[in-house]
This record gives structure tokens, sequence and C-alpha cells, in this order.
């Protein structure tokens, strides 16, 4: 893995082909990748598809639901069935991105999530190929929405997005990405370069054998709103943040 630069290594290695046909009423889930058979990765599966045009131009929307579980899941990816360029750079753009309702949906600026989603998907229309796993079940780092406005509360009377977690009686940031790493697999993706500040997400694709080219920075400016929140990151939280130093 390598910060902030360019990887150079094979190029393509990002892509096992693989052929992913998961049927959902009548109409499938056609390939996303390079064609070849292997077998779909379990307790994983695409439940929906369809071509999404959008103001960065057109993705595939895809929505992928683990078994048991009604949490859907949203892929936003553009360019996975041509195949990489040759030379550099390696791996296929990603971004995981934690569901905020707040920041994503109504531009709130306590965070930066809105324009980090912006700034996704901008960056993999520009570079033609990559993709977006919108992961559901991750609001306020997963507490969920009313305890993430709880924490907001207890963050207006001094208290930062850590210690407002654990007053709450909630882990700092419980979080998992088990299922972004097997919708990866199910796509045949194996080697990535992440668009994050956040190192636990690069830990946490290597754990599950996931190889991160590398971490690309993907920070937004720092405004009044937010400012203290990025600090807090980066103090307590080891969040790669240079635009609030
Ligand atoms: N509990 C809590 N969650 C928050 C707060 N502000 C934002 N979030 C949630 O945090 C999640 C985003 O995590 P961040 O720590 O901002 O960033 P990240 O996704 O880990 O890292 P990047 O990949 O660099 O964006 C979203 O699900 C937000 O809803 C807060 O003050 N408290
Ligand atoms: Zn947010």
């Amino acid at each position: 893995m390598i910060e902030g630069g360019i990887a150079h290594r094979n190029a393509g290695i990002g892509l096992r082909a693989r052929q992913v046909t998961v049927a959902w009423g009548n109409k499938p889930c056609v390939p996303t990748t390079q064609a070849a058979s292997a077998p779909s990765i379990p307790g994983i599966r695409c439940t929906g598809q369809a071509p999404l045009p959008t103001a960065h131009g057109e993705f595939l929307a895809q929505v992928y639901q683990r078994e048991g579980d009604a949490l859907e899941h949203i892929v936003l990816s553009r360019g996975l069935d041509q195949p990489a360029v040759a030379g550099p750079p390696a791996g296929v753009l990603l971004r995981m991105h934690s569901e905020c309702a707040t920041g994503d949906l109504f531009g709130s600026l306590r965070c930066d999530c809105g324009m980090q989603l912006t700034l996704a998907l901008e960056r993999i229309a520009k570079e033609g190929r990559g993709l977006m796993i919108y992961l559901r079940g991750h609001e306020g780092r997963g507490i969920g929405l009313a305890q993430k406005l709880a924490a907001y509360q207890l963050q207006d009377q001094g208290l930062d997005t850590v210690d407002a977690n654990r007053a709450l009686g909630h882990a700092v940031d419980s979080r998992d990405y088990g299922v972004a790493v097997a919708i990866l697999q199910q796509l045949g993706l194996s080697a990535v370069r992440l668009m994050s500040n956040n190192p636990s997400k690069v830990a946490a694709l290597e754990a599950a054998g996931i190889e991160v080219l590398e971490r690309s920075p993907h920070e937004v400016p720092a405004q009044s709103h937010n400012r203290r929140y990025l600090q807090t990151k980066h103090q307590r939280m080891g969040h790669f943040l240079t635009s609030i130093l």
C-alpha cells in the first residue's frame, strides 16, 4: 500500500474476472466485471440494478443485500465492464461511504460527508472507472440517526465526537466493513485504491484480503461548523487530515 500517490503494480490486478449473475424477480443483475465463471460469494446478492444518469455522468446503480438482512447497500459503479487500461494506475478506484443522512441528503455542515460523497463521484467519473459502495446501517458510525443527533446535542454542550458517543453508552466506532468486502469479492475486485482519510478502513480491507494499493486522500475544505469535528478525528481517531492543521 502506498500513501497518496500512484501505485505502480500490475495494471488490472484489481479485476479478477468473474461472471456475476444473480436473479432478482425476472430481471437478472448482469455482470459488471469482465466475464469468466466463478462461484458467487455466499451470503451476499445483487437484488436490483439500473443505469443511473447523475450530475456527474452515468453510473450503474446496484443494490446488494446480505442474506437475512433488509439493509439495501448501494453500489454506484462506472467502467467496471471495461478492461483496466494498461499501465498505472493499477487497482480500481473505490469509495466506501458510510451513510450520513444529515450530510449526504441535507448538506449538513457539521461533518464532511456530503462533500466527500460528491467528490467521490466526481473522481470516479473523471477516471472513468471505479465504484462507490454506500453502506447503509453505518449512520452515526453505527449508532443510528437518533443517537447521532443526541451526540450532536452533547457536542453542543462541549463534548467532542468521541466522548459524546461514550457518554451515550456507545462504542466510538462500531462500523463493520464485512458487507463491503463481500460486495468487492462478488464483483471480483481484489485490489483497490481507496479514497479515504480513515486508517481503519484500510485495515479492515487488508485484514479481509483486499489489497489496498493506495490510500488516496479524500479531504474537503474544513469550515467553522466542522473544524472541531475534523480536528477530533485527526487527534483522537487517527484520521489523516491536513486541511485542519
Ligand atoms: N456518532 C457520530 N457519528 C458521526 C458524527 N458525525 C458524523 N458521523 C457519522 O460518521 C460517519 C462517517 O465517518 P467519518 O468518521 O466522518 O469518516 P470516515 O467515513 O470514517 O472516513 P473517510 O473515509 O475519510 O470519510 C457517517 O456515518 C456519519 O453519520 C458525530 O458527531 N457522531
Ligand atoms: Zn456526516
